[in-house]
């Protein structure tokens, strides 16, 4: 596996790399002996979850669990293609409210490790999209918070018109001014 650090620290893009044969590939999603340097004091993984977005420009998002549910989270494309943000919501972080994107797909072999305090959402740039998740904390309905994906505090260039939003975040208020950040 191949990991390499973006500007948000703590944000990490991993590279995986299939073995192939007559058969066709193998390929190893996760190890936590070889991730372990990036998931330091992390739980291990408590819940994997599967997303499935039938249309192009589809966002979903953008979420993180609020503490002590904060929870770090990989997240990997297995089917079709989107454009995956990362946003620092982390206090005194040097990158607060600062944004990564990264476009995940499977001919890619890339996953992205989205730390506690680092909120997720992403786009569908192809139709039917499939999302694997893993996640270090459990679900917790009472801890789910979220940005708004068009805030303009953070002004995400999202490469498609928005589609297909749930009606939760249609919802999300815009950051506030006195907003400094989330407690892990
Ligand atoms: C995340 C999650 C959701 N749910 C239930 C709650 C809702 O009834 C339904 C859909 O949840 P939600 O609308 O939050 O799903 P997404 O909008 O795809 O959100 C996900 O995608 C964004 C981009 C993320 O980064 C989060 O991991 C995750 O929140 O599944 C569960 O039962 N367990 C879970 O772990």
């Amino acid at each position: 596996m191949k990991v390499e650090e973006t500007y948000l620290k703590g944000v990490f893009v991993v590279e995986t790399s299939p073995l192939i044969d007559t058969r066709g590939s193998f390929e190893r999603f996760f190890c936590d002996r070889e991730l372990d340097p990036y998931l330091v004091g992390e739980q291990p993984i408590n819940q994997i979850n599967y997303s499935v977005n039938t249309q192009k420009g589809t966002i979903r998002g953008i979420h993180y669990q609020t503490a002590p549910h904060a929870e770090t989270k990989m997240v990997r494309c297995v089917k079709g293609r989107v454009w995956d943000v990362a946003v620092d919501l982390r206090y005194r972080s040097p990158t607060f409210l600062k944004w990564y994107a990264i476009e995940l797909s499977p001919s890619s072999h890339n996953m992205v490790i989205i730390p506690k305090g680092v909120a997720h959402g992403y786009q569908t740039i192809e139709e039917d999209s499939h999302l694997l998740y893993l996640h270090t904390a459990h679900y917790n309905s009472d801890a789910q918070a979220g940005l708004a994906w068009n805030d303009p505090e953070l002004k995400i260039t999202w490469p498609l018109p928005s589609e297909a939003l749930s009606d939760r975040d249609k919802r999300h208020r815009f950051i506030s001014e006195d907003f400094i950040g989330v407690e892990l």
